[in-house]
């Protein structure tokens, strides 16, 4: 793969744009405002989302699409899953013909429930394995520092996943391919979930024994609802699933987590989307869409059900924990 499209500019396009560069493949970079586009190409860096991190030469900027599309064997869709259909099908008529497409979101769409693959296939018109899907634990900013992780690459074609392994893999950033699409998204999509419940256990001055049961439950409701769509059990504990589950869950760098122990500290759901200056913090949206699917095909997700009614409810965090610890009393593999 000698030439990757990267669509979004943000934390993480940004970032993953860096990441095959270093690896040799040459990157166009899309970002939506011009001003963007200019000072990439101007100063190498993304003073808004990266300040500090000095882009390689390979890597170049543009807002417009077409530049940035033609030619790419590969396109990385890395904008938010609310909006990724939109900017999509903005882009379809201008896709490559036989380009991987790749998602880099982690969110289940509202409205439809659908996972980010299947809103790739629905807008292009393209089969299931020309869309690949990348997740795991993959802070942007420990990353685009150069500190060492690893990923997960899933896409149902093997050899399509393993040229995108080769074309992002540097000595700092390992990418590991999985057939397993499903699970690999629905742990990408859920652990932002669990994320924001952990931020608000850790905003109500709860500790650690508080905050691993809930990554430990909040894993056992994301493989419940992945059995029930066909994912395969086992990546929960493999990258995708346990790995950015603890990533996210842990770190200060999250954004779902920040915006959570907001919460968990008493700021409405306007004070912590403020505070977020514009980032996503996907888990806001994708509670509601995790829960209306687990729903439907009834599955239980009580963390995720609880974090829904403090976004979009208004209960308060304290008044979670109660009915979550309240809840019957179970056997561990119920
Ligand atoms: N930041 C990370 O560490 C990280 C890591 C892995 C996965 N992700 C996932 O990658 C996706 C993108 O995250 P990010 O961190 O780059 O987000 P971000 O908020 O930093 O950037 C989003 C980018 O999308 C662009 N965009 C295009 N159309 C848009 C629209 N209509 N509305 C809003 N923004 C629009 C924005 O201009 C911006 O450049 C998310 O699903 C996120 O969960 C993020
Ligand atoms: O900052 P967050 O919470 O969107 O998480 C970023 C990544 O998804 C971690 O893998």
């Amino acid at each position: 793969m000698e030439r990757v499209a990267v669509l979004g500019a943000g934390s993480w396009g940004t970032t993953f744009a860096k990441v095959l560069a270093d690896a040799g493949t040459d990157v166009v970079l899309w970002a939506r405002r011009p001003e963007v586009a200019d000072a990439i190409d101007g100063s190498r860096v993304n003073a808004d989302y990266l300040p500090g991190v000095v882009l390689p030469e390979n890597l170049s900027a543009t807002s417009d699409a077409g530049k940035a599309l033609a030619g790419a064997q590969a396109v990385v869709l890395a904008v938010p899953s609310q909006t990724l259909r939109g900017n999509l099908t903005a882009w379809r008529d201008r896709l490559p013909a036989d380009a991987t497409l790749v998602s880099l979101a982690k969110g289940v769409e509202l409205g439809t429930l659908k996972r980010m693959s299947e809103v790739i296939r629905e807008v292009a018109s393209v089969p299931e394995d020309r869309v690949a899907v990348v997740s795991g634990p993959n802070l942007a900013k420990e990353i685009a520092a150069g500190q060492p992780t690893a990923t997960v690459i899933a896409c149902t074609d093997h050899d399509r996943a393993v040229d995108l392994q080769h074309a992002c893999s540097t000595p700092y950033f390992r990418p590991y391919t999985n057939v397993d699409v499903v699970g690999c998204e629905l742990g990408g999509a859920c652990k932002n979930v669990i994320a924001l419940a952990c931020g608000m256990a850790a905003g109500l001055g709860f500790g650690d024994n508080t905050v691993a049961s809930i990554i430990t439950r909040g894993l056992a409701e994301t493989a419940r609802l992945g059995e029930e769509l066909g994912a395969d059990p086992l990546t929960f504990a493999g990258l995708a699933g346990l790995g950015d589950l603890v990533a996210t869950c842990a770190s200060p760098l999250s954004r779902n987590r920040t915006f959570g122990e907001r919460l968990g500290r008493g700021d409405t759901l306007a004070q912590a989307q403020e505070a977020a200056h514009g980032q996503v913090a996907e888990g806001v949206k994708s509670c509601s869409s995790i829960r209306e699917l687990a729903e439907r095909l009834g599955v239980d997700m009580p963390i995720t059900e609880g974090v829904h009614r403090v976004c979009h409810e208004g209960l308060d965090p304290r008044v979670l924990t109660a009915a979550l610890l309240g809840r019957e009393r179970k056997a561990e593999r119920e």
